[in-house]
This record gives structure tokens, C-alpha cells and sequence, in this order.
């Protein structure tokens, strides 16, 4: 086609879009989601030859050069990160990492503050997201089949050996899914079994809420600021098998406490109307 013809159809699609995406805030929310998708699956197409060439395959090392890439998405989207508490995180050794999960948008915050030598534990469906897949394989990061509670067991007894063994720090989203309403939902106990068997200590990452500018039911993905807490160590050094519900619990209620603080929202009982958080 010449080029005149093609800029006879291209200007005007092109105009068509902008207002289509001025016009509806549904599809200026999709389109901004749909780019991040994009961005993650290109960036990792890049990166990926980076982590073979430099690390020679799948090893922890690779994070550190996965990190820097992800930590300069923030500035395309307009998200800053306030963190406080990183001193938490120099502590001798592997320690289970747990930290609250609203959204995809995690993997920024999760990247702003990992530190060295921590691999992630993802469901075993990413590893099918195309380059984003191919990635996390070679970051390191260990899948679990949810389905499978003896599965997910098992794998999870064999990091606890490559934890000590390779001395490896691992973060998991104790609620074992994505929640972005406001609130924290009840956590599972792999993360604290862990922990335990493992003798490490637990660190609790909490993030501020995200709904005042990331909110797929209001359609809204704007700038934004989320404040990030690392909070002190808890031992787990005498525990025993029987202490893990007491663990997850405390946790739990102290991460809880801190995202009502950082987000400067509401405090929900029961699923009731909320409180005003103190
Ligand atoms: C360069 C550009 C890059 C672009 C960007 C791309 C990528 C960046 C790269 C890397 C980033 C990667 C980030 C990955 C993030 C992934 C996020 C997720 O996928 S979250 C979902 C997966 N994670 C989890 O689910 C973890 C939390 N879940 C658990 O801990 C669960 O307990 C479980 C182990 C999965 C089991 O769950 P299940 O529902 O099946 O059972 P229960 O929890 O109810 O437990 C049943 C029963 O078993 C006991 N239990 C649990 N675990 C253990 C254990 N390890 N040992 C012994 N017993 C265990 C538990 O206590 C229950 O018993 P009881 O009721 O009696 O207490
Ligand atoms: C050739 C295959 C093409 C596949 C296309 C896949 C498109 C998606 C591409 C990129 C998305 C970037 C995602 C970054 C990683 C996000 C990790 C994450 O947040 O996973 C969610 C998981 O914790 C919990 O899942 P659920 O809330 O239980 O659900």
C-alpha cells in the first residue's frame, strides 16, 4: 500500500481509539491492564536470553537481574513505594517471607524491596504465561499444584531442605490468591509449616490497599502511592507442629492491623459495615 493511503487509514484509527479509550473508562482500564500483560510478556522475552547467558539457567541468582527490570515499571505507571523497615530483612540465613496479595500489580511491590537470594511460590498455572512463565521458571520461582494439598505438602517439604541447604529465603501470599477488597483474607498454613519445620523466622511485608487507584470494578488504574511495611522477625526457633495455627495467627492479625494503618481505611468485623480503623 502507499504511503499516503496508509496514513489515510491509520490516522483516523488511531484517532478513533483515542477517543474510544477518552470516551470509556472500561476500555481505558482494560487497555491499561492489557498493557501492563504485554509489558510483563515482552520484558521477559528480553530478559530471558539475559539470565541464560549471565547464570546459565534456572538459579536464584537470576532475581537479582528479573528485579532490576521490574523496579523501572513503576515510573511508566506512576506508582511510587514509601518502605520502611528493610533492616528487617538482614537476618542470618533463609526466613519465610509472608506478604498480603491484592493483585498483578504485586509483582512491582514484590520486586521494589526482594531481597537477595528469595525465590517466590506461584501457583503452577503461571508457569504457562508464555515468556512471564519462562522467567519465573528461571528466577527460580517454586510452583504448586493448589488442587493437591499433599502436592503442594510435598513440594513445600523439599524447599525447606533447599532453604537450609542452599540458603534461600522464600516469600509466599500466605491468603493463596489474589484479593483486592479492602481487606485481608484468612491465611493458609504452608507458609507457617514451613517456617516451623524449617526453624526460620517469619517476616510479615504488608502493603497498603490499592482501591484508591487500582479498582477493576470502578474501571480505575491511575498513579498512585502504596506504602510498604517490613515488619520485625518472628522467631520460630522451639516451635513445634502444634504452635503453627498460633503462628499463622498472630501474623495475621498483626499484618491485618498494619494494612487498616497504612491504607487509612475502614476496619471490617465480620464481613459487617466497617469501623473507623484507630
Ligand atoms: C523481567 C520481566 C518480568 C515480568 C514479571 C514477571 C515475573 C516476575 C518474576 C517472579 C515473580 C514471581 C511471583 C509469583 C507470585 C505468585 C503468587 C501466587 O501464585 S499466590 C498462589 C500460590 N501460593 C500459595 O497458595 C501459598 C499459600 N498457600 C498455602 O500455604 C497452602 O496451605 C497450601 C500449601 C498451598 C495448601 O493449600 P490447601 O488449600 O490445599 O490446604 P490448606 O491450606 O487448607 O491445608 C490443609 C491442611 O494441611 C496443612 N498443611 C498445609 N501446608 C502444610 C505443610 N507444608 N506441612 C504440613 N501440613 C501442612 C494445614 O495446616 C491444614 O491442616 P489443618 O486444617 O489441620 O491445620
Ligand atoms: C503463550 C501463552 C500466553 C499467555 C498469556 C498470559 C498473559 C498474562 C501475561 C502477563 C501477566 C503478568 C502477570 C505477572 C505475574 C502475576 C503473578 C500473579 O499475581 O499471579 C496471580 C496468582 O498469584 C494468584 O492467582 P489467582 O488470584 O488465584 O488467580
Amino acid at each position: 500500500m502507499e504511503s499516503g493511503g496508509l496514513l489515510l487509514w491509520a490516522l483516523p484509527s488511531a484517532l478513533l481509539l483515542a477517543l474510544l479509550l477518552q470516551l470509556s473508562p472500561r476500555l481505558r482500564f482494560r487497555a491499561k491492564v492489557l498493557s501492563y500483560c504485554a509489558l510483563c510478556l515482552m520484558a521477559s522475552a528480553l530478559t530471558a536470553p539475559a539470565c541464560l547467558l549471565w547464570n546459565g539457567g534456572r538459579t536464584v541468582e537470576n532475581m537479582r537481574i528479573i528485579k532490576n527490570v521490574v523496579r523501572s515499571f513503576k515510573y511508566l505507571y506512576g506508582l511510587r513505594f514509601d518502605v520502611k523497615g528493610l533492616e528487617h530483612f538482614q537476618v542470618e540465613g533463609p526466613c519465610v517471607i509472608v506478604s498480603n496479595h491484592q493483585s498483578v500489580l504485586d509483582m512491582m511491590g514484590l520486586m521494589e524491596i526482594l531481597p537477595d537470594r528469595c525465590v517466590q511460590i506461584g501457583k503452577r498455572e503461571l508457569l504457562y504465561f508464555g515468556s512471564v512463565g519462562l522467567i519465573m521458571y528461571l528466577g527460580g520461582v517454586i510452583f504448586i499444584n493448589r488442587k493437591s494439598t499433599s502436592n503442594a505438602k510435598s513440594v513445600m517439604s523439599g524447599v525447606g531442605q533447599a532453604m537450609t541447604t542452599d540458603n534461600v529465603k522464600v516469600w509466599i501470599y500466605p491468603e493463596g490468591t489474589r484479593n483486592g477488597n479492602g481487606d485481608l483474607l484468612p491465611f493458609k498454613k504452608g507458609a507457617f509449616h514451613l517456617a516451623i519445620q524449617t526453624q526460620v523466622p517469619v517476616i510479615p511485608v504488608v502493603y497498603s490497599s490499592f482501591t484508591t487507584f487500582y479498582n477493576p470494578e470502578k474501571n480505575l488504574f491511575t498513579s498512585g502511592r502504596i506504602r510498604v511495611e517490613v515488619l520485625p522477625p518472628i522467631h520460630t526457633s522451639g516451635m513445634t507442629a502444634t504452635d503453627v495455627t498460633e503462628l499463622c495467627d498472630t501474623c495475621y492479625t498483626t499484618m491485618r492491623e498494619t494494612f487498616f494503618r497504612l491504607s487509612g481505611t475502614a476496619r471490617r468485623v465480620n464481613g459487617s459495615t466497617p469501623h473507623l480503623a484507630q
